[in-house]
């Protein structure tokens, strides 16, 4: 799914207005409907509701829904600013039908900060959507941080109220605090990050009818099941353990062995037809044990001194090896000698951060994969996630190598400038192991001949995917990184089934 910013969701809407035969009033009332639907499914009839109603035409929306919601036998309260009203005609359109409809209550806004919250009334947020613009002030932020203090359940329209679609908050500014946010018919860019995320509570994607025939080039995409889908290569019925690639996986150290055992399991519940683990003899053991499938090649004594060739192997480095000089040493060696491009994490992108001019020597089509730590480490601190994002963008090009900055909403991007937001994946993923499982699954799919830009997105994907049945059979607390690893065959199994 691509990501437009606000300008092109305006094209969008007017694209659709003139291609789609139907009039913006018309456009308004599907959005309404859309979310008067999801109201009422969520939450029952006859409920309370008491809806804020911005200038434009997100305050358009609110009053379209009041009339729909009253229509379906709610109680509603509509709450806008008398003294300037509704600038769009679209919204004054539904302003005028409001006042044909038998008790609804009009409050002038300016009057709702004295209101003191009913418990069973639920808030509907539409004081501004995507044509918001600087910062909230004057009755609106009053309205917004009153609001803020309510337990009630509230439910933004389209976008919180004080939310960019496209950038950071201003310092300081005040932004609604939803519980639900219907968006209309795709993601925002700022719901994706994370400090203006954390205003939108549960994102819910409403298809409102805008036209399917709308396309403008972008940057940004959002990874979601149809994308992953395209991209998912069904195993052949012809196919023998050859057909499906080599995995090397560099890892481990003593004391470590944990992550490398993560790491290759990883790997061979991912598909890989052969899987090499090169850890240190202290390590044979346990890796022996837990990975009875896997190969092990001894590569040092407690930590590691040598990374083999791994020829016609794809090759992921990194969990648990320490940065001990001689390990150091042996990953200096291996890049210089290396020409196909590898998958690096954890301590191996250490000990790039302790010599960045061997991230010179990192081989094109790379795939690194940096924690938020990792990445300052290697690049330095960023005032905040764009900015940081911005950065990876420049350092993908300039490197020529694909990164996958880890976080809630976990961003692949490629050294064309594309960034792809992930979709799955949750809190409980949040502890040490999750992000060895990665490298074993993103290294196995590059061995069964994706490319690196296809083997992140599939492996964010389903790495997020698995961490989310996990988290529904153990609970967030509970789960283990062993949990997510044994629910990667379920993603599969769904994949193989279009699902
Ligand atoms: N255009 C269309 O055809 C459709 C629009 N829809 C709704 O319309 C929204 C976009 O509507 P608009 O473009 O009218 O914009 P909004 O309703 O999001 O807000 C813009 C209005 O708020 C004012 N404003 C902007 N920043 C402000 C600030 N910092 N302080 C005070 N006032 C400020 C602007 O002057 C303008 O009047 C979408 O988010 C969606 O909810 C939907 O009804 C679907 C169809
Ligand atoms: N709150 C969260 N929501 C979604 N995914 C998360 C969250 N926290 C962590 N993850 C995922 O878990 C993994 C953690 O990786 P990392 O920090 O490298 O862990 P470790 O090095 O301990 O194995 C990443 O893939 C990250 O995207
Ligand atoms: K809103």
């Amino acid at each position: 799914m691509k990501i437009y910013s606000a300008g092109q969701i305006r094209n969008w809407d007017s694209f659709t207005v003139q291609n789609e035969g139907i009039t913006s009033l018309q456009l308004m009332e599907s959005a309404a409907q859309a979310c008067t639907s999801w109201l009422e499914s969520r939450f029952g009839i006859h409920k309370k509701y008491c809806i804020l109603c911005g200038p434009g035409n997100n305050g358009g929306d609110g009053l379209a829904i009041a009339r729909l919601l009253r229509f379906r036998g709610a109680e509603v309260t509509v709450c806008a600013e008398m003294r300037t009203l509704f600038k769009t005609p679209d919204a004054l359109t539904n302003w005028k039908e409001i006042q044909q409809v038998p008790s609804i209550d009009c409050i002038d806004l300016k009057e709702f900060s004295e209101i003191v919250p009913a418990g069973d009334v639920i808030y509907i947020d539409a004081l501004f959507g995507s044509g918001f613009k600087d910062q909230i002030s004057g009755v609106y932020k009053e309205a917004v941080l009153h609001l803020n203090t309510f337990d009630n359940i509230k439910v933004s329209i389209d976008i919180p109220s004080g939310l960019s679609a496209d950038s950071l908050a201003v310092e300081g500014s005040a932004i609604l605090r939803a519980d639900h946010t219907l968006t209309f018919q795709s993601l925002k860019k700022s719901f994706l990050h994370p400090e203006t995320g954390i205003f939108c509570g549960k994102i819910h994607i409403l298809d409102i009818g805008l036209s399917m025939a709308f396309d403008e080039p972008a940057n940004d995409f959002a990874i979601d099941k149809t994308f992953i889908g395209q991209r998912y290569n069904k195993r052949n019925d012809f196919s023998h353990k050859g057909s499906f690639g080599k995995s090397l996986i560099v890892a481990g150290s003593y004391g470590k062995m944990g992550a490398a055992v993560l790491a290759v399991r990883a790997a061979l519940k991912t598909g890989s037809g052969i899987t090499v683990a090169a850890s240190p003899t202290s390590g044979y053991n346990i890796m022996q044990t837990s990975c009875p499938e896997a190969m092990f090649e001894s590569a040092g004594e407690n930590h590691l001194t040598s990374i083999p060739g791994g020829e016609e192997m794809a090759v992921g480095i990194g969990p648990g090896l320490g940065t001990h000089s001689e390990t150091a040493a042996a990953l200096a060696n291996f890049l210089q000698n290396r020409r196909e491009a590898i998958v690096l994490d954890a301590d191996a992108l250490n000990i790039l951060a302790a010599s960045p001019e061997l991230l010179r020597a990192v081989p094109p089509g790379s795939i690194i994969t940096p924690h938020p730590k990792e990445f300052e480490r290697l690049f330095g601190k960023s005032a905040d996630s764009f900015a940081k994002l911005k950065l990876a963008r420049q350092q993908a090009s300039d490197l020529n190598i694909y990164f996958v900055l880890k976080d809630h909403n976990t961003q692949v991007v490629t050294p064309e400038g594309n960034v792809y937001y992930n979709t799955t994946g949750n809190a409980g993923m949040a502890k040490g192991g999750s992000g060895d499982v990665l490298l074993g699954i993103i290294t196995a799919l590059v061995a069964q001949k994706y490319g690196p830009e296809d083997a992140a997105l599939l492996g964010v994907w389903l790495h997020g995917r698995a961490g989310d049945l996990a988290a529904k059979k153990h609970s967030q607390e509970a789960m283990l990184a062993t949990d997510l690893i044994d629910e990667i065959g379920t993603v599969f199994l769904s994949l193989a089934e279009g699902v």
